[in-house]
């Protein structure tokens, strides 16, 4: 990512809070100029002090010298709390800048997974994107905004400092510079290498968060394939090298800086053995040297932690980049500006010599065209990788056909908006989504002003109110969204009895596999043979022996439609379905 871009989204970043971004500015400048005059206050009177006590000795009485010491202390109090004061409004108003920009963040990223195409989620890892959506944004309120602060602060300082050292001494302070470029450039090297170091361990613990990840959702596989061992050697592995990073980069910090802490506090002595000689030769004050001291250690921090904080800006600049790249994806075609609805719905679907590939570069389907009618069951059957799930996407619009037309009951799908399109389908696949809530809003999930009653009659359509009534708390039961404590089958029986609720026209099944025992798969076919009454279905079949009833079935093989008909039109043609038809008779 280059510089110019990164300054570029960082601008639009905070373009809604400029004037925020313009009064914290001033007050750090208010603040540190007030900060920086209380030296050279000090250094005068220390002075005024001296010269009286040079002009009447000593002792002196406390009225005589009363103005010289009350004047002084009066105005650096005064200047102490004006600096205090808006020093609070500048961490106050930090504070709440950090909030909004971290809201509205949050926020246009919410709102962006909506508009996001489904190949955006197919080609990005869940670990990936969690890390840009919480640790990259809260790296952006904590250490880009609040570095933005130190770096205003820290630029008043060291401007403000350096003048003051310059009006006080030129020459003296030729020599301190030296001494504090030689400083901020060792600083610099050290967090530069700092930086990679940190950059690696940010990298070895997304691999580990991903592991981790893997470890979890993958739980149930890497039981049954007894991995245990070898993923937690993994990640094992992946904890070894993050503490080796880590080490790595801590290192640096904590045994590195003593070493420039030691520079700038012999910038400190040699100013101090030169001031002093230049006060014993009568070219430089008391008052002033001691004023000049203070200014050399007011600078020094700053300019020590300059290349730390334009580090961590920078660090926090591809954090902004990495939150900034969600932002910028390609959006999913947005929907039409003058959409049809469809009043009522019939249930006709066509496929008018479509084109698709996943990638434009490779085409999976060629030339791809069938009709299912009103209230017919279409069963789509072939090998693993056939295209059966993708001819389903395309039927849900979840990605943009490359050539042809799909239609809804005559409408090109593309004249209506998704969500009128999608609310015409209802799903019933195998891997099913249940969220963290009770079974009667899991069921009531497609229509949320069910009432009860409604929600208690499709369950028992669907097979499912028995067991529902097992439940310690029946339809108040709490189900988590990782759905431990239902069996597949049970999962799969409220999908249906949500199918059920919604009363979509159209009906999308994937048939139960054998992941299932025989009792539940009876209950499953007996419940989904009654959802997919008096609609449109289409069945994802495995076993042939179910779809034989089937108004048309659709053989499917490397993306297209090889063979369509009924069953004993397919038969007769002696093609692939009536190999699969005999292999499977035969078994
Ligand atoms: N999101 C995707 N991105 C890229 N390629 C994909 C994607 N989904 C599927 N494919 C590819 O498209 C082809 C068809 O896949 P699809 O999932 O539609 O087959 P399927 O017939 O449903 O298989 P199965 O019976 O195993 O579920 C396969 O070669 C697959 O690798």
């Amino acid at each position: 990512m280059s510089q110019k871009s990164s300054m570029s989204r960082f601008f639009r970043l905070i373009k809604p809070e400029r004037t925020y971004f313009i009064l914290l500015a001033l007050c750090s400048l208010v603040s540190n100029t007030l900060i920086t005059m209380m030296p050279f206050i000090m250094g005068i009177a220390i002075d005024d002090l001296l010269k009286m006590i040079k002009q009447n000795g000593t002792p002196l009485s406390f009225d005589s010298i009363q103005g010289l010491i009350l004047r002084p202390v009066l105005l650096l109090i005064i200047i102490a709390m004006i600096s205090a004061c808006f020093s609070f409004i500048q961490e106050r108003m930090m504070a709440s800048l950090s909030e909004k920009v971290t809201l509205r963040l949050r926020k246009e990223i919410t709102l962006k997974f909506k508009k996001l195409p489904m190949s955006f989620f197919d080609t990005h890892q869940v670990g990936d994107i969690l890390s840009r959506t919480t640790n990259d944004i809260n790296r952006i309120a904590e250490v880009l905004l609040t570095g933005i602060n130190q770096f205003f602060s820290s630029v008043v300082t060291i401007v403000l400092g350096i003048g003051m050292l310059l009006y006080i001494d030129i020459k003296l302070t030729g020599v301190v510079l030296v001494l504090i470029i030689v400083s901020s450039v060792v600083t610099s090297w050290v967090a530069n290498k700092n930086k990679r170091l940190a950059d690696t361990n940010q990298e070895v613990l997304g691999q580990l968060n991903n592991k981790v990840e893997e470890f979890f959702s993958g739980n149930l596989e890497i039981k049954t394939f007894n991995q245990q061992q070898e993923t937690a050697k993994q990640i094992d592995e992946t904890n070894q090298q993050h503490k080796k990073a880590f080490l790595n980069s801590q290192f640096f910090d904590f045994a590195i800086y003593p070493a420039i802490r030691f520079l700038n506090q012999l910038a400190f002595i040699i100013s101090a053995i030169l001031g002093a000689g230049m006060v014993i030769q009568g070219t430089l004050t008391i008052g002033l040297i001691q004023a000049y001291l203070q200014y050399v250690n007011q600078i020094s921090e700053p300019i020590t932690n300059f290349s730390y904080v334009i580090n961590a800006l920078q660090s926090a600049m591809a954090s902004l980049d990495r939150v900034t790249y969600i932002l910028d994806q390609p959006e999913e075609v947005p929907d039409t500006q003058d959409p049809v609805t469809i009043k009522n719905s019939q249930g006709k679907i066509t496929f008018d010599h479509i084109k698709f590939g996943y990638t434009t570069d490779h085409l999976l389907m060629n030339n791809v065209s069938f009709t299912a009618n009103p209230q017919k069951m279409v069963a789509i059957v072939g090998p693993t990788g056939a295209g059966k799930t993708t001819l389903i996407n395309l039927l849900m619009r979840f990605y943009e056909i490359n050539g042809g037309v799909i239609s809804y009951d005559g409408q090109d799908i593309t004249t209506l908006t998704r969500k009128e399109l999608r609310s015409k389908f209802g799903m019933v696949l195998q891997n099913t989504w249940l969220f963290e809530g009770s079974v009667a809003d899991n069921i009531a999930y497609g229509k949320k002003d069910a009432n009860r009653e409604d929600i208690i009659k499709a369950a028992k359509i669907a097979q499912c109110d028995h067991f529902i009534r097992t439940l310690p708390n029946g339809y108040d039961t709490i189900i988590s969204s990782e759905n431990g404590s239902l069996s597949q089958g049970q999962q799969q029986l409220l999908t249906i009895a949500r199918v059920i609720l919604a009363n979509p026209p159209v009906v999308i099944l994937d048939e139960a596999t054998s992941s299932v025992d025989t009792r539940t798969e009876v209950e499953i076919q007996k419940a989904m043979s009654t959802v997919t009454r008096g609609r449109t279905s289409f069945v994802i079949a495995h076993r042939l022996s179910t779809i034989e009833k089937a108004d048309l079935i659709l053989v499917m093989e490397a993306g297209n439609i090889i063979e369509q008909g009924t069953h004993q039109e397919l038969l007769k043609q002696e093609g692939l379905y009536a190999t699969l038809h005999q292999s499977q008779f035969k078994e």
